[in-house]
């Protein structure tokens, strides 16, 4: 099987670095000309995961077209950028394996939804779980949850993508898999807030088990299964990206927490915080089904620029209610 991946940011360049195991070849979409040039010429992506030596096996292009000689394509470029990107492929029938974790703003649509109209003959795979991508580059040991309806379609993706270090548990929860990621990126931010705000590690255990809960209501209300939002794609993320500065969901959060203006810090990076895009569409989406979900409404006020201690006032002001 053939893997093209769409998208040379970080995760993307991991992945094809995952796939490209074996000397396998992968073909890489980039949409910046320098990153396919320091790719094809040095075997590094300099702007997007610097200091990592890449396969021989990987080549870089500028061409979406370039992947119509490839078998399966792995789709990771931000989720706000998924629609226009998708559109421009010629995909037919090949299965489309998801990365990106977001949910589009305006049409609220999950990823597997914007695949879907996309390409109506395309089998969909959600791939997501705890996976920092210089580690994964790295060869560190990962586990991540690889979703697909299709029984032996996800077989042979686990398959093809597993390799020394990386090992895909298989599920057919695809929706549930993808909310999993979109929403522990806003649950990230606001426990960056807590670290910045110097609340506490009791107020981040806090944040991690509320907002692991209204991941949990928000999924099945989504059509979701509550197990899948305890594996890796969900909780399993959630404690990675909620305890560590190498989550740019959490840094963002962090300098929130010291003070500064979610709008400056978002200014003047390269890289994407989805978070920041997904927490304002969330917020609506769960208010349209009814779902109450105080910490992603505390970080949407954060992120508009509200005061760290009035929102944490609030927060700890709400009725009190039964935990379950
Ligand atoms: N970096 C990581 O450790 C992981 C990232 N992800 C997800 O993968 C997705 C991609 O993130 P990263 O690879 O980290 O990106 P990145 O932050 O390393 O790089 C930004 C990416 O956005 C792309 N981009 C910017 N404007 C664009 C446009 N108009 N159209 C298409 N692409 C555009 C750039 O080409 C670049 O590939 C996100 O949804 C992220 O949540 C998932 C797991 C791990
Ligand atoms: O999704 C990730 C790890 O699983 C990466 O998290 P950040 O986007 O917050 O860096």
């Amino acid at each position: 099987m053939r893997i093209g991946v769409i998208g040379a940011g970080a995760w993307g360049t991991a992945l094809a670095q995952v796939a490209a195991h074996g000397d396998a070849p992968v073909l890489l979409w980039a949409r910046e000309p320098e990153v396919v040039a320091s790719i094809n010429a040095d075997h590094v992506n300099a702007a997007f995961l610097p200091r990592v030596r890449l396969s021989a096996a990987i080549r870089a292009t500028g061409d979406l077209a370039a992947l119509g000689e490839c078998d399966a394509l792995l789709v990771v470029t931000p989720a706000q950028h998924v629609s226009a990107t998708l559109t421009a492929i010629d995909v037919g029938d090949r299965p489309l394996v998801l990365c990106a974790k977001g949910i589009e703003a305006g049409s609220r649509r999950l990823v597997s939804e914007i695949a879907a109209e996309a390409h109506p003959a395309a089998p969909i795979a959600v791939l997501s779980g705890p996976t920092f991508a210089h580690e994964v580059a790295a060869g560190k040991p990962t586990a991540v949850t690889l979703a697909c309806e299709d029984a032996a379609l996800r077989m042979a993706l686990a398959d093809r993508l597993a390799g020394p270090a990386l090992r895909p548990y298989h599920s057919d929860d695809v929706t549930g898999a993808e909310i999993g990621g979109a929403v522990k990126n806003v649950l990230a931010i606001a426990c960056g807030v807590v670290e910045g705000a110097g609340l506490g590690q009791n107020a981040r255990a806090a944040v991690i088990a509320r907002g692991f809960a209204e991941m949990t209501r928000f999924g099945v209300a989504r059509g979701g299964r509550a197990e899948t939002l305890a594996g890796l794609s969900g909780l399993g993320d959630l404690v990675l990206t909620c305890s560590s500065t190498a989550s740019r969901n959490f840094s963002l959060g962090m300098g929130i927490g010291e003070g500064r203006r979610a709008a400056d810090l978002l200014a003047d990076r390269r890289t994407v915080a989805e978070g920041a895009f997904t927490a304002p569409v969330l917020r609506a989406a769960a208010g349209e089904l009814g779902v109450e979900m105080p910490v992603t409404e505390a970080v949407c006020a954060l992120l508009d620029g509200a005061d760290v201690g009035a929102i944490i006032g609030r927060l700890l002001a709400r009725p009190l209610r039964a935990e379950g």
